[in-house]
């Protein structure tokens, strides 16, 4: 899945692609890369930023979900609103991706439910100001664990099919660096509940602590890539990336490895 920030702040490509024109050639360049899914996202979740009108996501995202969609790409809508997740429905998006896994919007559940689409389901506590407060845990892979599974609850009980869930343990969102190393060395908590998992590591903070302390941004782009290959070995469904090639070459190191090991 790679990932396309339709926004001015995203925290490591905010406004490259803030033009629709500019968006839909990054798609491409993605989808040149390997990309099977684009993830169109109008509103930044990195820490400390804040809400955008539902109206302003989708006067973003839906020209170019809608011309990606006409080209033939399989699209993801990254929303927490139920409005934008409709119109993107509707404009041919085949995936909601809800950082929120439905609390942040009442009508989430029904909406994704009457849309027929696949619903990604994501660990989340609080918006982007209140999230750092609550990376409390005592056992965060059991927790965030119980909480998807409250989630699923949820979403069942709303109408959605478990078969359109695809649940992600939200690394980043409400985590401290260890918690997210300990989600990912336990993703099978998470593959057990029956679900397709999806991994979001992609250039976020806690890989600075494999980098040298003065690293920027893009040199997450190598850990980025390893992370894509551990939770490809843990059954993931997806990993959202934004530097898809570097997990496409990571993943085919991957494939030959095992293919190599299967040979006579
Ligand atoms: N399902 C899912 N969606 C996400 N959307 C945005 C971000 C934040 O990253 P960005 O600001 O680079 O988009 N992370 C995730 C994630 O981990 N999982």
């Amino acid at each position: 899945m790679g990932v396309l920030n339709v926004t001015p702040d995203s925290f490591s490509d905010g406004g490259r692609w803030a033009s629709t024109d500019a968006a839909i050639i990054h798609a491409l360049d993605l989808q040149s890369q390997g990309a099977d899914l684009i993830d169109v996202g109008g509103e930044s979740t990195r820490p400390g930023a804040g809400r955008v009108a539902p109206a302003e996501e989708q006067s973003r995202v839906i020209p170019v979900i809608s011309e990606l969609a006409r080209q033939g790409l399989s699209i993801s809508v990254d929303t927490l609103n139920s409005s934008t997740a409709a119109a993107a429905a509707a404009a041919g998006a085949q995936i909601i991706n809800d950082v929120s896994g439905g609390l942040a919007d009442p009508q989430m559940a029904s909406i994704a439910a009457r849309s027929g689409l696949t619903y990604v389901a994501m660990h989340w506590r609080a918006h982007a100001p209140k999230m750092d407060d609550l990376a409390v845990y005592g056992d965060v892979v059991a927790e965030v664990r119980a909480e998807l599974v409250s989630r699923v609850d949820m979403l069942t009980a709303a109408g959605l099919p478990p078969e359109k869930i695809v649940l992600d343990p939200g690394l980043g969102f409400s985590k401290l660096p260890d918690h997210n190393w300990r989600l990912l060395a336990h993703l099978d908590a998470f593959a057990d509940l029956g679900f397709p998992v999806m991994v979001g590591a992609s250039r976020k903070r806690f890989l600075a602590g494999v980098l040298p302390a003065d690293a920027g941004v893009l040199e997450r782009d190598l850990p980025t890539a390893v992370v894509s290959v551990l939770a490809a070995q843990a059954g993931a469904w997806a990993v959202r990336v934004h530097d898809v090639a570097a997990t496409r070459t990571a993943l085919n190191v991957l494939a030959l490895a095992d293919s190599a090991r299967m040979g006579p």
